[in-house]
């Protein structure tokens, strides 16, 4: 197996709470990975230390063969790993090419200087990421709200432009939590359908996920966090019938 992610020994402490206390996995390359566990298992956390808003006290994350732990989240966007934002943390009253192009013009590399001087090559380099939100939004289904501000989008849709924003980065490895949450079951449907052909696509994703429903259909493998700690992995099958999966989840302590 290539490992898109690899995670060894990942610890990390809130004012002296030792919230992650030793994560280990890999993603495999291409995988649709599940990642579950109860309430406080750590695993918003550990996505936060993987993408660089958290530094981690101790362990390794390495994407690929390249060790990245303790990179800023700008230089891991440029090595492939995004994660996807609520769109609260945006700017809600744009419209949804305007997020995507100005998601997209913030990725590292970007020539500041030149992108003001209008020079040829910031017109070129717009022209792409223009040309690419139109790609994303047509594959989204989100061309025809392409001009409505983002306010005016339903739950669904903006679970989508979350997820659009997230990949006009090109992402390698996409790091989502709990991308459907609030959503009806039809537009979960949906956003499971775009998922799934963005990984048979080749895009490897990692989710976060408390429906297991969804879990057992879209992933392989799936890990098990609790406690701050990788408890198993392995099919969905295989984890939901280990007991100290089901003690987890129960929230007995091992
Ligand atoms: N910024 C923070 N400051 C202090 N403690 C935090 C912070 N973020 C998370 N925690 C604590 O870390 C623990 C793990 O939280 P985290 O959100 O990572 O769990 P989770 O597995 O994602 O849970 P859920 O499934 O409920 O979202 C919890 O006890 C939480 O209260």
């Amino acid at each position: 197996m290539t490992a898109a992610l690899t995670i060894a020994g990942l610890k990390l402490d809130f004012y002296g709470v030792h919230v992650l206390r030793g994560v280990d996995f890999a993603v495999p390359a291409g995988s649709f990975t599940g990642l579950i566990g109860p309430n406080g298992a750590g695993k918003s956390t550990l996505f936060n230390a993987v993408s660089g808003l958290y530094r981690p006290k101790a362990g390794s994350v390495r994407l690929g063969s390249v060790e990245t732990t303790g990179l800023a989240p700008e230089k891991l966007v440029a090595a492939g790993l995004v994660r996807s934002f609520q769109l609260a943390r945006g700017f809600p009253k744009l419209s949804v090419f305007q997020h995507l192009m100005l998601y997209g013009a913030g990725q590292p590399g970007e020539n500041l200087l030149a992108a003001m001087l209008r020079s040829a090559a910031a017109r070129r380099r717009e022209e792409e990421l223009s040309e690419r939100a139109f790609g994303i939004a047509r594959r989204l289904k989100l061309d025809h709200v392409l001009d409505n501000p983002v306010t005016a989008l339903s739950g669904g849709q903006k679970k989508l432009v979350e997820i659009g924003r997230a990949l006009m980065a090109d992402p390698k490895i996409l790091l989502l939590d709990e991308p459907m949450a609030g959503v009806t079951p039809s537009l979960t449907e949906q956003i499971a359908d775009h998922l799934i052909a963005l990984n048979q696509d080749g895009l490897t994703i990692c989710l976060i996920e408390h429906d297991m429903a969804l879990i057992k259909r879209l992933c392989a493998p799936v890990i098990v966090m609790a406690e701050g700690k990788t408890l198993t992995q392995g099919s969905f099958d295989e984890v939901a019938s280990d007991i100290r999966v089901q003690e987890a989840y129960l929230g007995r302590r091992h």
